[in-house]
């Protein structure tokens, strides 16, 4: 695997301080150096470095546009570029408004895509429904051709279009889903796996029919982006938007395992890490650890092990 790894140090999408602390705890907890550990050729590109957006006032609900327009702008290219090197690419945040660039930059890569959106929200509400103004609410909204007609103009964001179809977008993880966002998806038809099919079909039967699901047509690259808030706040509490009764870190792993085998890995999102939600330094680590362990899963670790090819037992 050859993987580019990006830092987007970004909060704007969102109320919180210290997501943009997500990038950088993740690389100390060593990912640069466990990718290496199990044969992956990286290369770091760093952290994107957003200029200061002065006067950015809401825009109707939308709160700080101009800045979450601008940086998106900055991380579509920095993907691009990763893409293509060659890489696949790995963006760490951050908040989950940055899917906006991370996919717009992929699909100027790589055109067609399949989505695999694991979050506890579907993050498609309108800046018309968008009941906070919050854009980490709200990404797959732009990047919807069927919702084109929904988005406003907003300054700063005429560098986008459209580009993935509600066919290609699979959610993992569904918990806490807005009015207007429930009405959106079952409109759109857009496959979903709530965690009450987690619990009803188990996480395998789920990743048998998400895979069948993409690959029902023709095999896209395959875009996962991964909020950590997917994830059960027992495992991942360090986070913005926590919701009870999430994925297990198993079953966490269960998907990346399985996104992995696929061969057809092309991007990863690892979004809304936030220090400051965490009440301790255990639940900062383990969220931490978490995001770590999700992405090295990405990327060929299983945790029934492995040896060199050629080893010997001396
Ligand atoms: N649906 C809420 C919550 C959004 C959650 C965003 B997250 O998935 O990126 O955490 C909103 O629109 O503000
Ligand atoms: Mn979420
Ligand atoms: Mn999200
Ligand atoms: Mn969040």
């Amino acid at each position: 695997h050859c993987v580019g790894i990006i830092g987007a140090p970004f909060s704007k999408g969102q109320q919180r301080d210290g997501v943009q602390r997500g990038a950088d705890l993740i690389r100390a907890a060593g990912l640069v150096q466990k990718l290496k550990g199990q044969g992956c050729v990286v290369k770091d590109y760093g952290n994107l470095i957003f200029e200061d957006i002065p006067n950015d006032e809401p825009i109707g609900r939308l709160k700080t546009p101009r800045a979450v327009g601008r940086a998106n702008e900055l991380l579509a290219g920095a993907v691009l570029k990763i893409k293509s090197d060659g890489n696949t690419c790995v963006m760490l945040g951050g908040d989950h408004s940055l899917a906006i660039g991370s996919i717009s930059g992929h699909a100027a890569s790589r055109h067609e895509l399949s989505v695999l959106w694991v979050d506890a929200h579907a993050d498609i509400n309108t800046p018309l429904t968008t009941p906070t103004g919050n854009i980490h609410g709200q990404p797959l909204s732009y990047l919807i051709h069927e919702l084109h007609s929904k988005i406003p103009i907003i300054p700063h964001f005429s560098w986008l279009k459209p580009c993935v179809a509600a066919k290609d977008i699979v959610y993992i993880g569904l918990r806490d889903v807005d009015p207007e966002e429930h009405y959106i998806l079952k409109h759109l038809g857009i496959k979903m796996f709530s965690m009450t099919e987690v619990d009803r079909l188990g996480i395998a039967k789920v990743m048998e029919q998400t895979c069948d699901h993409m690959f029902s047509k023709v095999k896209k690259p395959i875009h996962l982006s991964f909020d950590i808030d997917a994830l059960d706040p027992s495992v991942s509490p360090a986070t913005g938007t926590p919701a009870a009764g999430g994925l297990t870190y198993r079953e966490g792993i269960y998907i990346t395992e399985h996104i992995c085998q696929t061969g057809l890995l092309s991007a990863v999102d690892m979004v809304e890490v936030n220090p400051k939600q965490g009440k301790t330094e255990d639940e900062i680590k383990s969220t931490v650890n978490a995001a770590v362990d999700l992405i090295l899963s990405c990327f060929g670790r299983v945790r029934e092990g492995s040896h060199e090819p050629d080893y010997q037992i001396p």
